[in-house]
């Protein structure tokens, strides 16, 4: 069968493509990013050296000269400097702002989609992810891109300052040494302070809300005086700890102060000695042993900075893996219109984890204009069935099919020209009423319409203060029911030939259920596919098909019980004669 390939489909790509082509964005723009920051600090670095050297030059070479064209040149050498310094400046925090804005609008909404279709906990997992970008992002756009390249151009200034006197060069690398050493024990243990202190806090407000929770049971049986020693304990053991560690950075702290007071005083008597000595002190010798400052400064700071610099590379790395254990899924393909026959042949599926497999070799066949419901206690896996039909969720084995082409294949917006799907969690978007019925598209107003008019939401909308253009996150709440109908009119629109419908009915009252009734009956008129999960008994008898999971299995509704040896089992009637085709 002729099938197009469409790959990169602009939004019809699959969520995992756009998640990867958001990384490969990221890593390009950050890469030419990090090349400018660099270019911008080496230039930063030598104006910096050339202002310190200007001033020295100022003091050896005036005294001698008395020339007041050396003090103008000087002056104008100054101000030309600082103004291209402040510039440099300038554009660096713009690039910093650019680019920890640029990552977190680039990655969010892909890694979202990306982890919203992931087995497993996806809420968890995206948190997790945007966790991780806000982790990038408050990295980068801080004092860490600087102190990096503070730290990438020390050789530099190091090879400067070596160049000119070698006492001075080593002075420097000790201070560097000593100085990185200490600033990073100081953040470990401020760090081990922290983390102590709060581990402490929490076990004490768990044990304040179990106490909350269960206040009465605590005071009348006199259990107040030893959940009160219990408290007191909990809180001390962990103090003793925090103190311990707080003490030490607070120590650390001052070996800091001290070693920046060292070395600024060990400038001056290095100058003193050196001129003793019978040295020549010349302006760029000057020049370079106040630079020490410039080059100890950022490794005083270190430790701080090494911590956000590995929890962004972290980050990173999380990042990066979400993408490789999607990257298998491949682009959607754009098949031609179907003429309707879904089947799940062999169906097996199971969320990793201990639980045992929802679904093994799963048959079903729905052609146009049946109806099928879909029944089992909660938990049974009807959602999940229901996902799986639609594509969001690939099998493990055998496939979910339509007009023979797997369903976890399709691009998604050709598909979504012949599906309508209403998931149990109606989860509507920021945009106006028209624009989510339109399923975010500009909206075609006879195709919205018609939609809310079948859905039974057209009441709830022109209620609203501006109609379909009542944006559905205002102050006002929508009810559950209202929610129910506007999703249900979005699953209806452009009229797709297969509907699959998720608890549907949930949240209506028995007027909405009767509407619904109507509603099953026109769509099957129309020629029109529906699966469909309910808890309403009602809306059995509209289908053509009532069938039941058991054993990872659908069979008919009614015998999805096993007979027990010995009884005779009354196992209720199923609403129509039911029957797999499989
Ligand atoms: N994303 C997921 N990751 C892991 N397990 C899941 C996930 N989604 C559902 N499950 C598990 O799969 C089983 C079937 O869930 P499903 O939501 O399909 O049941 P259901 O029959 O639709 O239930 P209900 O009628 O209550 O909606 C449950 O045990 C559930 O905990």
């Amino acid at each position: 069968m002729a099938a197009t390939s469409n790959p990169g489909s602009g939004s019809g790509a699959s969520a995992d493509a756009l998640l990867r082509s958001a990384i490969e964005d990221t890593v390009r723009i950050v890469a030419a990013w990090f090349a400018l920051m660099l270019g911008l600090g080496l230039v930063g670095v030598l104006l910096g050296f050339a202002l310190i050297l200007n001033k020295t030059s100022l003091f050896t070479l005036l005294p001698s000269t008395q020339s007041a064209d050396t003090l103008f040149s000087a002056s104008i050498f100054w101000v030309m400097a600082l103004v291209a310094a402040a510039v440099v400046r300038i554009v660096q925090h713009r690039a910093v702002a650019a680019v920890s804005r640029y990552i977190a609008e680039r990655l969010a909404v892909p890694t979202v989609l990306c982890t919203a279709q992931r087995a497993g906990r996806p809420e968890v997992l995206s948190s997790a992810a945007l966790g991780a970008i806000e982790t990038l992002r408050g990295a980068l756009s801080g004092q860490l891109p600087h102190i990096a390249i503070a730290l990438l151009t020390a050789p530099l200034l190091l090879a400067l300052i070596f160049a000119m006197h070698w006492v001075a060069g080593v002075m420097s690398l000790i201070f560097c040494l000593a100085g990185s050493v200490v600033s990073l024990l100081m953040t470990r243990a401020a760090h081990r302070s922290a983390r102590v202190a709060g581990e402490s806090r929490g076990r004490a407000f768990g044990m304040a809300a179990d106490a909350m929770r269960s206040g009465e049971a605590v005071l009348a049986m006199g259990m107040l005086p030893r959940l009160v020693r219990q408290w007191v304990a909990v809180a001390a053991e962990g103090s003793a700890e925090a103190w311990d560690c707080e003490r030490r950075a607070e120590r650390l702290k001052t070996l800091l102060e001290l070693l920046a007071g060292a070395l600024r005083g060990s400038v001056i008597f290095l100058m003193a000695g050196l001129t003793l000595s019978g040295q020549t002190i010349n302006a760029a010798f000057g020049a370079s042993v106040l630079v020490i400052g410039m080059v100890v400064g950022p490794f005083l700071g270190f430790g701080a900075h090494l911590r956000s610099l590995t929890e962004a590379i972290a980050a990173w790395q999380r990042l990066r893996a979400m993408m490789r254990a999607t990257a298998a899924i491949p682009e959607g393909i754009a098949f031609p219109p179907p003429a309707l026959r879904l089947t799940a042949e062999h169906l097996s599926f199971g969320f990793r984890g201990p639980q045992p497999a929802l679904f093994r070799n799963l048959q079903l066949e729905v052609g146009a204009g049946e109806i099928v419901a879909i029944v089992g206690p909660s938990g049974s896996g009807k959602s999940t069935l229901l996902r799986l039909l639609v594509g969001i969720l690939r099998p493990n084995g055998g496939g979910v099919y339509l007009d023979g082409h797997a369903t976890s294949q399709w691009d998604r917006r050709e598909l979504a020209r012949h599906l309508g799907y209403l998931p149990q969690d109606a989860l509507l978007s920021r945009a106006t009423a028209a624009e989510v019925i339109a399923r975010l598209e500009t909206p075609d107003m006879p195709k919205v319409l018609d939609a809310a008019q079948r859905a039974g939401a057209h009441a709830t909308i022109i209620g609203l203060p501006c109609g379909y253009a009542t944006p559905l996150t205002g102050s006002w709440q929508l009810s559950m029911g209202q929610r129910h109908r506007i999703a249900l009119a979005r699953a209806l629109y452009g009229q797709p030939r297969l509907l699959v419908l998720d608890e549907l009915a949930a949240a209506l009252d028995q007027q909405g259920e009767a509407e619904i009734v109507q509603l099953l009956r026109r769509l099957k008129a129309d020629g029109t596919a529906v699966v469909f999960t309910t808890h309403r008994p009602s809306l059995l008898a509209s289908a053509d098909r009532v069938l039941a999971i058991r054993q990872g299995q659908l069979v008919p509704a009614g015998e999805e019980r096993p007979r027990l040896p010995g009884r005779t089992a009354k196992l209720p009637r199923p609403h129509r004669p039911a029957m797999v085709t499989s």
